[in-house]
């Protein structure tokens, strides 16, 4: 995939040549300080008294601020990287916090959707000392959320935040604020979970796959070892990029609209960006029986209810379940020879029916799902219990996993943070944003 090319250069002889070739570039661009500067700067906000010739031997500090507009929160990043003369710089810090609702819950009050992110902002200002701010890159990318928007009412979202950006102390380009593609989506997060790992410098370790499940959409994301995988997918579910003197070819694909939210919305009936009309109600097989409530979802209130008591809720709603996901999804074979680690509403659900800490989180297998979803749609038959969607959500994800090519046996890796890193897609497109910053420079 030509977006997300990554130079030999850059991970072959490390994080270092692109890091001092994107200062030097930060510095050539606003014709502000020299490339020690930064160097300095952190230096007497550590309080050290250096002269120039320790300042350059002396250990650097950069910064990479990612916002991550999902469909159901804004979340910002900010990655702090600690970096040796000639030597790979290293990840040394990530402050994260979230808010709700998403971007995209704003469509119809532009002015209100900026309180969000300049709060979010604030945080940056703290964590980022003031004589970085004019080197430190500042980005949003938006998914599903945005991607399911009329064009127009996204655009006019992104063009609020990029004033809001480009009125802060950071450093911003034209490209800063975006809607990301599903595939650089899942590539990014591949990245992540590859990098956290220690897989991307060593080539003798094998990579691990990933699975995100959003509100709005869902990837899957992994490097295949048979050749069989990358002839035999679908048009747009393979791409590729360069890292350590290799061509790697991955199968990513994102599947707009299998997110948990609306699939949840599909499942129950409705139509995304669609109110119900005067008395009309959403009534499914995935509910408690006789349950009946109001559910929002993108902004519009949906009644829904549930059927009257008969079949076994976790029969029925596996029937209903099974026909939305029909034919959906592309089912690849290798992928049950291979490791995952999945994140989002898969940690989330797993979280909350206790199959894992929610803390800690853990290893599963599609039978755990499925198991949990049976106990789950059989205590609701008696009472709803806390969360009325329960019973639908684990169904669902049992079913995902299998339409995926998961076999029940599989299991799964689940971790919210690795070495106190969000396991999300923010860290891999930091990555590639200062790498394309590096690339603009020859
Ligand atoms: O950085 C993160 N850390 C922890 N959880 C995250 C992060 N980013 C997304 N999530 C999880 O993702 C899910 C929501 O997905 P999101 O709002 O990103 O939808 P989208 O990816 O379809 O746009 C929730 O389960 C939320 O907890
Ligand atoms: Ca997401």
């Amino acid at each position: 995939m030509e977006a997300m090319k990554i130079s030999k250069r850059f991970f072959a002889f490390g994080i270092l040549t692109c890091i001092a070739v994107y200062v030097a570039y930060v510095k050539w661009h606003l014709g502000s300080k020299p490339f020690v500067g930064a160097t300095e700067g952190v230096a007497e906000s550590r309080g050290d008294k250096l002269t120039h010739q320790a300042v350059t031997t002396d250990l650097s500090v950069f910064y990479g601020i990612m916002f991550d507009a999902g469909s159901t929160g804004t979340r910002i990043h900010i990655f702090k990287f600690a970096q040796q003369p000639r030597e790979t710089p290293r990840l040394t810090h990530e402050t994260f916090k979230a808010l709700k609702p998403g971007l995209s819950a704003y469509a119809d009050d532009v002015e209100k959707s900026g309180q969000g992110i300049k709060e979010l902002l604030e945080v940056a200002k703290k964590e980022v000392p003031m004589e970085l701010w004019k080197f430190t890159p500042l980005v949003l990318k938006a998914t599903a959320g945005l991607r399911l928007l009329p064009g127009e009412k996204a655009q006019k979202l992104l063009e609020k935040v990029k004033e809001i950006f480009q009125a802060s102390p950071f450093f911003v380009r034209d490209n800063c604020v975006s809607i990301m593609n599903g595939t650089d989506e899942g590539i990014s997060a591949w990245i992540t979970i590859n990098f956290l790992t220690g897989r991307l410098d060593d080539p003798q370790r094998r990579s691990v796959g990933m699975l995100d499940l959003g509100g709005g959409s869902t990837q899957i994301t992994f490097l295949p070892r048979t050749k069989a995988t990358l002839q035999t997918s679908p048009s747009g579910h393979t791409t590729s990029f360069q890292m350590f003197n290799h061509t790697y070819k991955l199968y990513s694909y994102s599947y707009l609209g299998l997110g948990l939210m609306s699939a949840r919305l599909a499942i129950l009936g409705g139509v995304e960006g669609k109110p119900l009309g005067e008395g009309e109600e959403l009534i499914s097989p995935c509910l408690p029986p006789g349950f009946k409530s109001e559910w929002q979802h993108a902004e519009i209130v949906y009644k829904i209810k549930g059927q009257k008591a008969g079949e076994p809720l976790y029969e029925s709603c596996s029937n209903k379940v099974a026909k939305m996901l029909y034919k959906k999804v592309h089912r690849a074979g290798e992928v049950k020879d291979l490791d995952f680690y999945i994140f989002s509403y898969y940690y989330d659900c797993a979280a909350e029916a206790g199959l894992i800490d929610k803390d800690n989180g853990g290893s599963l297998t599609v039978s755990d799902f499925e198991i949990a979803a049976k106990y789950v749609c059989k205590t609701m038959e008696i009472s709803p219990g806390n969360n009325p969607f329960l019973c639908m959500d684990l169904t669902y994800i049992t079913f995902l996993l299998q339409e995926l090519g998961f076999p029940k046996s599989q299991g799964f890796k689940l971790a919210r943070k690795i070495d106190n890193v969000e396991t999300s897609w923010a860290l891999g497109a930091t990555f590639h944003y200062i790498d394309s910053l590096n690339r603009l420079q020859y």
